[in-house]
């Protein structure tokens, strides 16, 4: 069912939510198979208004437009990047020394019942100069909340869970909206890149259309290879959550955002990723479906919470 028109297959997820049950079959084994090979897909019909996508995108460059002083003040150490604004040249790839060249700003979960995990989150960071910034990521943030719920039940059908495997540990769960601005590249890069390879930290990823090229995959013969996607779809990857839950069997693919050709170093570019997180105790020990004589156990067992913490210090965000 999956048609490959770039580098990467695409699914229609409206056969998952409206579809009939032979639809919906289909889509769980592409999307399935989709993440045992290449980790990526681009998402259709996935549910999040593009008016909505739109009005984000137009805050987020607001909030950007900001003088720098401005934006410092929504920097909040403490918070180690998962709130509020984090400036350039503060966060470096995994294994690499060098700072990526971007800024960024995090929103994270407002708890509306009285899950006690409410405790756990600090509190978003409101910009007072951007009025709509705070409720149009609110609004976009259960927007990417629901799609990503759609997806989840889809890849637990496929593992042989429940369909509502997920449903709980991501209800309420510590997922992060990240609005990311790459600034126009005024000298040489020493050595830097606009975001070094790396895999993400969560279950799953949904980007919303990046505003200009940039996004390569690394393939299994180990070329990069450019990751478009039409202005209608979104793109949705495997982090590395999903692969340890997984024994590896789900791919949490490297990928990175090169720098533009010299012509096009004056311009910006923009992305909001969506990191899908679970609560931080949902459990991501391998399944025992996905463990046996050809696939020995990868990983000893963990907590969400536990990993977070580790890879956090990992990426220059946590002391
Ligand atoms: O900017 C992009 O297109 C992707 C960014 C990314 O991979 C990340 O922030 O994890
Ligand atoms: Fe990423």
């Amino acid at each position: 069912m999956a048609t490959i028109t770039h580098s990467i297959p695409v699914v229609d997820l409206a056969a998952f939510t409206s579809g009939d049950a032979k639809s919906k079959a289909e889509f769980v084994q592409a999307l399935g198979k989709a993440y045992e090979e290449v980790g990526f897909v681009a998402v259709k019909n996935h549910g999040i208004p593009d008016a909505l996508i739109a009005d984000l995108y137009k805050y987020v460059q607001s909030f950007f437009a900001l003088p720098s002083d401005t934006k410092y003040q929504y920097e909040i150490p403490e918070l180690a990047g998962q709130r509020g604004y984090t400036s350039f040249g503060k966060e470096h790839a995994k294994g690499f020394d060098a700072p990526d060249l971007k800024e960024f700003f995090q929103f994270g979960q407002t708890v509306e019942d009285d899950d006690p995990v409410a405790d756990e989150y600090p509190p978003n960071v409101v910009v007072k100069e951007v009025p709509e910034f705070t409720p149009t990521f609110q609004k976009a943030y259960r927007a990417f909340e629901q799609s990503g719920q759609h997806l989840l039940r889809a890849i637990a059908l496929y593992l042989g869970l429940d369909e509502q495997f997920f449903d709980q540990n991501v209800h309420n769960g510590n997922s992060i909206l990240r609005a990311i601005h790459y600034p126009p590249i005024t000298q040489e890069p020493e050595s830097a890149i606009r975001a070094e390879q790396h895999e993400d930290i969560n279950l799953i990823t949904l980007l919303v259309g990046a505003s200009a090229d940039g996004l390569q995959i690394l393939d299994k013969q180990d070329n990069w290879v450019p990751v478009t996607s039409l202005p209608e779809q979104i793109v949705v990857n495997v982090g590395d959550m999903l692969q340890r839950l997984t024994n590896n069997r789900l791919k949490s693919t490297t990928h990175r955002v090169v720098n533009p050709p010299r012509e096009m170093w004056h311009t910006s570019r923009y992305s909001i990723p969506f990191f899908l997180h679970p609560k931080s105790g949902m459990r991501l020990d391998c399944l025992e479906s996905c463990v046996d004589d050809k696939h020995p156990l990868e990983y000893e067992p963990i907590t969400a919470g536990e990993y977070l913490d580790e890879r956090l210090r990992e990426i220059g965000l946590k002391k």
